[in-house]
């Protein structure tokens, strides 16, 4: 079995992310480059990661008016990512462009509700009802969309995965056990995220800011 965790490469500079993946490559399946990395380097960055020889994970989680997002996947084509988010919120004929613009061998999958959220945040933009009931409604609508899977979090994933059995499943919002939270709200531990159905462990901080990136990430990959 292929290694599941992507480590998210948040840190501001090419050289220092860079770095970072080379010590960490046997440890880990794939790298995630988000918005902060893809505004700052853009093309040119995506390649030289891309040199380190891991899948190539583009968090880029689109939101717009379907024409703009097609676009915007058909602008990263060239690039050939292994997977491209988007985010389900933007509706249905939104993915289903996204989907057809995406190159064949790209996953498609779209952000339900980021795990830096809880209820009460999901209540302040007007939602009712539960996060978990919230990326069920959503997962439904990227899989009739025609998406390749969905992103959410570690405490949804066995329940998406149990209406959508072959779904690709991206979970963030990981700590090891005992571990920061910081910003995420609804985390799990990498290991009940993949017992759950997880494809891909999306994994930062707990690596990225560990005084020992290399000893976290072996850590962590011998938990699965
Ligand atoms: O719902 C979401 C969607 C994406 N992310 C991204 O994952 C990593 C998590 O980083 P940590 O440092 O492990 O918290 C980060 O790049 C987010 O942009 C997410 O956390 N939640």
């Amino acid at each position: 079995m292929s290694n599941p965790i992507y480590l998210a490469l948040d840190v501001p500079r090419l050289d220092a992310a860079e770095a970072l993946a080379r010590k960490v490559k046997s440890h880990v399946g794939g790298l995630k480059l988000g918005l902060e990395f893809f505004c700052a380097h853009g093309h040119h960055g995506v390649h030289e990661i891309a040199k380190i020889g891991l899948p190539i994970f583009l968090d880029l989680k689109l939101h717009d008016i379907p024409n703009t997002v097609a676009a915007a996947m058909q602008a990263i084509h060239v690039l050939e990512p292994a997977i491209v988010t988007i985010h389900a919120s933007g509706g249905r004929a939104m993915m289903e462009d996204a989907k057809a613009a995406a190159g064949e061998h790209t996953k498609v999958v779209a952000v339900t509700m980021l795990t830096s959220l809880d209820e009460s945040d999901l209540a302040a933009t007007g939602v009712g009802g539960s996060a978990h009931d919230q990326v069920l409604r959503l997962a439904d609508l990227a899989h009739s969309a025609g998406l390749d899977g969905i992103v959410c979090s570690g405490q949804e994933v066995g329940a998406v995965h149990r209406q959508w059995k072959d779904g690709f499943f991206v979970v963030p919002g990981l700590r090891p056990a005992g571990g920061v939270l910081g910003d995420q709200k609804r985390a799990v531990t990498p290991r009940e995220a993949r017992d759950a159905g997880a494809s891909v462990l999306v994994i930062g901080r707990p690596i990225s800011r560990a005084e020992d990136p290399v000893a976290a990430a072996r850590a962590i990959e011998a938990t699965l």
